[in-house]
C-alpha cells in the first residue's frame, strides 16, 4: 500500500483514481464479442468460453440432474448459513415494499403510482476467480419477491464444464431453474440479444470484472436496461485511535483477495492506526491462500493521513466507495456525514463481510465512483414504477382551465382541445 502524509487538497481527486485497464481497448475488445454473439448467437458463446474459460460447452442449460444433486453435493453446515443468510436477505428486503398510497393533488384530482415486476431479467453470477453464490441470493431474492416472472441465470463454469455446487444448490433453494454455463461480456450480450437457447431480458443485474462491466454498459445502447456498473470490489476504511489495526487489516485484505483489480484505502488522522493497521496487513496477508491476488490488489492501493476526522469524511465523499467502514467508537455521529458511498458499516464490530453474506444488506453495489449517483440494488431495482391518475369532473373543473392557458401557451391546441372538449360537455348539461 502506498503512504500518503497529509496530501494537499489539490491532489485528491488524483488519489481518487481507480486502477485499470486501458479504457479504449477494453470497450473495442467487449463490443466485437457484443457484435459475435449478437450475429452468431450460441456459436460466439462457444468460442468465447473456449478462448476466455479454456472449457468447450455443448449444452449451455444446467439440467434437471445437476441441480437436484446440488443438494447432496453441499454439506448440513453450509446449506444451514446459506439458509441464515437468505432469512436475513429476505427479511430486509421484503420491508423494501412501498405504498401506494393515492394523493388527492387537488379536489377530484388523484394520483397514485404502482411498482410492477420487470417481466424478464438477467441475473450474472460471478465465477471467474470464485464461486460467488451469495450473489444468487443477493440478486435472486428481491428478484423473486418483486415477482419478475422469468428469471434467467449466466455464471461461468469451470474448465469442466461444470457449475460449483454450491451455486446450483442457492439457486435451486430459491427457486431458479433457467442457468446457463456462460461467463463474461458473452453471458452479458446473450442476455441481451438472446440466443438460440438463452431468452433474451429487459433488464441485466449482477457484479462482475471489467469485462462484464464494460459489456453491461454497452448493451444499455441496444434498449436493455442495467442495475449499475458493479466492478471490482473496494472498500474504504475511516479510523481514529479507536479502531482497532488487526480488525481494519483484515476487512482490507477482505477487498483486496476479490481481484488484482480491486482497491482497498485507509484513512485514519491517527500516525499509528496507519503504521500498527500496515504491519497487521502483512502478518495477515502470508496467511491468506489467496495472497497472490490480494498482493496484487494492495500495489492498487492507499494508506492516508489526513488533518482530521472531518478531512477523512471529505475524502471519502469525494471518493464515493462502494464499501465505507467507519473503524471508530464515534461512527453514529461520523456517519451522519455520509453522501457518497455504497454500503456503510458503523463501529468496530461491523465487518464488511457482514454485508456481503448475511445481516441482509445487499452486497451488489456501485464501485467506481458510481456510488455518488447510483445506489445498490434493492427491491426496487427489480420494479418500475407506474403513475395512474383519475380526474372526476369537478377535478377537470378545477384544474382544465390551467392546463387550457398552459397548452395554448406551448402553441399545442390539440392539447388545449383535449380539456376543452370536456369543459364544454360537462357545461352543457
Ligand atoms: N461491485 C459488486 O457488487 C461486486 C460483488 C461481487 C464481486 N464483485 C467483483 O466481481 C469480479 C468477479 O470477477 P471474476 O473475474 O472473478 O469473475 P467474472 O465472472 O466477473 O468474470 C469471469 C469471466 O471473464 C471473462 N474473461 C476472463 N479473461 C478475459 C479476457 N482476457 N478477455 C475477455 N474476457 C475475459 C471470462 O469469459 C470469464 O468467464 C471481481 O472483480 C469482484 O471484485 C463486485
Ligand atoms: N464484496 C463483494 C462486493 O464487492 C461481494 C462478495 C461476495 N462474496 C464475497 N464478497
Ligand atoms: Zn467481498
Amino acid at each position: 500500500m502506498e503512504m500518503y502524509n497529509k496530501p494537499p487538497k489539490k491532489q485528491w481527486k488524483e488519489l481518487t483514481r481507480r486502477p485499470g485497464f486501458e479504457k479504449n481497448q477494453l470497450s473495442s475488445l467487449v463490443y466485437d464479442i457484443l457484435n459475435e454473439v449478437k450475429s452468431y448467437g450460441n456459436a460466439a458463446l462457444q468460442k468465447y468460453s473456449e478462448q476466455f474459460d479454456k472449457v468447450s460447452i455443448n449444452d449451455l442449460l444446467v439440467s434437471e440432474k445437476e441441480m437436484e444433486i446440488a443438494e447432496s453435493e453441499v454439506s448440513e453446515a453450509l446449506k444451514s448459513a446459506i439458509k441464515l443468510a437468505k432469512n436475513n436477505i429476505e427479511k430486509f428486503h421484503a420491508s423494501q415494499q412501498n405504498s401506494e398510497e393515492k394523493i388527492e393533488t387537488t379536489s377530484g384530482v388523484f394520483c397514485w403510482r404502482k411498482a410492477v415486476a420487470i417481466e424478464k431479467v438477467g441475473l450474472y453470477i460471478p465465477g471467474g476467480s470464485a464461486p460467488l453464490f451469495s450473489t444468487i441470493l443477493m440478486l435472486g431474492i428481491p428478484a423473486i419477491l418483486a415477482g419478475c416472472k422469468e428469471i434467467v441465470l449466466c455464471t461461468p463454469p469451470n474448465v469442466k464444464g461444470n457449475i460449483h455446487p454450491a451455486i446450483r444448490y442457492t439457486a435451486s433453494l430459491i427457486g431458479i431453474s433457467k442457468i446457463f454455463k456462460v461467463g463474461g461480456a458473452q453471458a452479458i450480450a446473450a442476455m441481451a440479444y438472446g440466443t438460440e437457447t438463452i431468452p433474451q431480458v429487459y433488464k441485466i443485474f449482477g457484479p462482475g470484472n471489467q469485462y462484464v462491466t464494460k459489456a453491461k454498459e454497452l448493451i444499455q445502447q441496444s434498449g436493455t436496461a442495467i442495475d449499475m456498473p458493479a466492478g471490482p470490489s473496494e472498500v474504504l476504511v475511516i479510523a481514529d485511535k479507536t479502531g482497532i489495526p488487526s480488525f481494519i487489516a483484515s476487512d482490507l485484505l477482505s477487498q483486496a483477495e476479490h481481484g488484482a483489480d480491486s482497491q482497498v484505502i485507509l484513512l485514519s488522522n491517527d500516525q499509528r492506526i496507519i503504521d500498527e493497521t500496515l504491519s497487521e496487513v502483512q502478518k495477515q496477508l502470508n496467511q491468506l491462500p489467496r495472497k497472490n491476488t490480494a498482493e496484487k490488489a494492495l500495489e492498487n492501493s492507499k494508506a492516508i493521513l489526513l488533518e482530521s476526522m472531518e478531512a477523512c469524511m471529505e475524502f471519502s465523499n469525494l471518493y464515493a466507495p462502494e464499501h465505507l467502514i467507519l473503524a471508530s467508537e464515534s461512527a453514529s455521529g461520523l456517519s451522519e456525514k455520509v453522501i457518497n458511498a455504497g454500503s456503510v458499516f458503523l463501529g468496530n464490530y461491523s465487518c464488511e463481510s457482514a454485508g456481503d453474506y448475511a445481516s441482509g444488506t445487499n452486497h451488489t453495489l456501485p464501485t467506481n465512483g458510481y456510488a455518488r449517483n447510483y445506489s445498490g440494488v434493492s427491491l426496487e431495482s427489480f420494479q418500475k414504477k407506474i403513475s395512474f391518475q383519475e380526474l372526476s369532473k369537478e377535478g377537470l373543473k378545477n384544474i382544465g382551465p390551467a392546463i387550457e392557458l398552459m397548452a395554448e401557451a406551448e402553441q399545442l391546441i390539440a392539447h388545449k382541445n383535449a380539456v376543452s372538449i370536456r369543459l364544454k360537455s360537462i357545461n352543457d348539461v
